[in-house]
């Protein structure tokens, strides 16, 4: 069997396609990978050894300008080519996790008549995937209450959870200690602002870094690649000392696994995927959502956590380093909210999500045979 997967733009989006890559491979399936040639799949995708080509295209403008031309040019440029290349590659199926490249790859799966599932992993979908549900054979989701939006025959609808790279689920936390050079000893707090980085986060963790080094407790900073040199400048001009091994200040981490799986506490936005791994770690976390997400999907995604216990939630105009520090303090000295949040946490895993999209890939593949 083969399959062209797509879907870009971001982490969020591209870790749930290349979760399933993996495990259709394992499987015996042939799989491409069709992303963007401008955005992080195009570095992402071919460091895992998966087959990638990369699409030129541009996102929908925000108001009707000379960008809506270039728009619908690249679109149906990248539209023609991915008809061209599902043809060519003889793909069964078109799976699209989200982001704007699924929009064309998709739809050239669904007029060549190709099985065509999406996957959407925010409780309020991106507007690719509420374009796309009408035309795909199957709708498969994170949380149910995204059906809402989505206006679709139910029948075509599946509640599959959002899949986690197997990896990412089964790290010895010793194996990370080592790779990232940690002290297996000493407790270990990972800071991440997602795909992207978070400004708002990197301005705001002075204080906590201070702590960190007063306390002997470690600190796996993930600033994003944008933001990298920005934050280094700044912690120096705060005469703290980045040369301590307590501090690791890393721009993107490929090897997400290591950090997921050394962390005590994870300080972190709250993008569907992000969640999905935390929970599937089980690990304790402060959530600082970003609220300019859509319909402040990502408020909505930290409050599942927060409800159950297993995070503590931060809003972005709340936010300063004193109240950061306060709420990493209240967890990381009180070993057993620690461990309840962690239990929390592991609670809400749903780690058969990858095994329920693979079976909705399946199940459609014998009915329609
Ligand atoms: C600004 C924006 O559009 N955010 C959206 C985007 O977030 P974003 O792309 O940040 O996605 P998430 O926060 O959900 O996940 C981040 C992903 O990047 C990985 N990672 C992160 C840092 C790093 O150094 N290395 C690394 O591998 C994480 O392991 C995770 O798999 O997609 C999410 C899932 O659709 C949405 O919920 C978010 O609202």
């Amino acid at each position: 069997m083969k399959a062209v997967i797509t879907g870009g733009g971001t982490g969020g989006h591209i870790y749930p396609a290349l979760a399933i890559a993996e495990e259709l491979k394992k499987r015996g399936w042939e799989i491409l990978y069709l992303g963007s040639k401008q955005r992080m799949e195009a570095e992402i995708v071919p460091k895992t050894g998966c087959d990638f080509i990369g699409l030129s295209l541009r996102p929908l403008p925000r108001n009707i300008s000379f960008k809506l031309f270039s728009f619908l040019f690249y679109n149906l440029k990248a539209f023609l080519k991915a008809l061209k290349i599902i043809k060519s590659f003889k793909a069964d199926f078109v799976i699209g996790t989200g982001g704007f490249v699924a929009g064309p790859v998709v739809l050239a799966g669904v007029m060549l008549g190709r099985k065509t599932i999406i996957h959407e992993q925010n409780a309020y979908p991106g507007i690719t995937n509420k374009l796309l549900a009408r035309f795909v054979n199957k709708v498969c989701l994170n949380f149910a209450e995204s059906a809402d939006y989505l206006k679709v025959n139910t029948q075509k609808v599946e509640i599959t959870g959002n899949p986690v790279r197997p990896k990412i689920i089964n790290t010895d936390r010793k194996k990370a200690y080592q790779s990232l050079n940690l002290n297996p000893e000493l407790k270990t707090i990972l800071i991440t602002g997602g795909s992207l980085g978070a400004e708002i986060i990197n301005q705001n963790i002075k204080e906590l870094y201070q702590y960190a080094l007063e306390n002997e407790i470690q600190i796996i900073h993930l600033t994003g690649r944008k933001n990298y040199e920005k934050v280094k400048n700044n912690l120096k001009s705060s005469n703290l000392n980045l040369e301590n091994p307590l501090i690791k200040v890393i721009d993107y981490l490929d090897e997400m696994e290591f950090a997921l799986a050394a962390a005590d506490l994870i300080i972190s936005r709250a993008g569907a995927t992000a969640l999905a791994e935390i929970t599937s770690c089980a690990k304790a976390s402060i959530l600082i959502p970003f609220a300019a997400a859509a319909e402040n999907h990502q408020a909505v995604n930290a409050k599942t956590l927060a409800k159950k216990g297993a995070a503590a939630v931060i809003e972005e105009s709340e936010l300063s380093g004193e109240l950061l520090l306060k709420k990493v303090i209240d967890i990381i000295e009180d070993e057993q909210k620690l461990q309840s949040m962690a239990a929390a946490a592991e609670s809400m895993s749903q780690k058969n999500a990858l095994k329920n999209i693979i079976k909705a890939i399946e199940n459609l593949n014998k009915k329609n045979n």
